[in-house]
């Protein structure tokens, strides 16, 4: 548990289009720093796949219960996909930041849009392929979506390249050409917080 009088480090939004590599930079953030970093657990009405469980990959909630959360204004941002509820409660970026660690969101566009609108103060990067052409094999050699999955992620990364050039969208903007050097540059725009995090839990032990 964090002491009351500090100032609880700046969450972290990632975007970019599907295929530009969050998950691969994030994943070596968490390697790197094992300590410093954690998701904020979305809230969803999908049912949990195998394997998952309530409160780690995602909170499971009914639809009305979901509903009535939107309504009291308990969620940074929403969405509706495949006729399912998703959405980032006020209270999951909290319980991050109450443990002291960098929350990480990872967004899309329209979240983005939503929380820009909030008043979380967070730190909002872009990965951005080198180009659309290498997207577009990174996404096929991923062999993770199908053909019409890869049409409409395409055509969403085009919607997406084009909002990241909105002026005061995103404070940084990371190409991920070379992985290292995409990585270095990132870490670089972290860390300042990132030491600051692991300080304070050294101190604490
Ligand atoms: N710099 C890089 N050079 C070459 N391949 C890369 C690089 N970065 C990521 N990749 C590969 O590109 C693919 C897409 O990366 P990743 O899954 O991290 O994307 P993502 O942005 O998290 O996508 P999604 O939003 O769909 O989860 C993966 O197969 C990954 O291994």
């Amino acid at each position: 548990m964090a002491p009351a009088h500090y100032t609880a480090p700046r969450p972290v939004v990632f975007s970019g289009p599907s295929g530009s590599g969050k998950s691969t930079l994030i994943t070596k953030l968490f390697k790197e720093y094992p300590t410093a970093f954690a998701y904020s657990i979305s809230h969803t009405t999908r049912s949990p796949r195998p394997g998952e469980q309530n409160g780690k990959e995602y909170h499971f909630v009914q639809r009305d219960e979901m509903e009535k959360m939107l309504k009291n204004n308990e969620f940074l941002e929403s969405t509706e996909f495949s006729s399912n509820l998703y959405g980032t409660s006020k209270k999951a970026v909290e319980d991050v930041a109450n443990t002291g660690k960098i929350c990480i969101l990872d967004l899309d566009k329209q979240g983005v849009k939503n929380i820009k609108k909030t008043d979380l103060n967070a730190t909002y990067i872009y990965v951005s392929p080198p180009s659309y052409e290498i997207l577009e094999k990174r996404l096929r050699d991923r062999q993770t979506e199908n053909e019409s999955a890869i049409e409409k992620r395409l055509q969403e990364a085009k919607e997406s390249i084009e909002f990241s050039k909105e002026p005061g969208v995103y404070h940084h903007i990371v190409v991920n050409d070379n992985l290292e050097v995409a990585y270095n540059f990132l870490k670089g725009l972290l860390i300042k917080e990132i030491d600051e995090v692991t300080k304070r839990q050294s101190a604490a032990h």
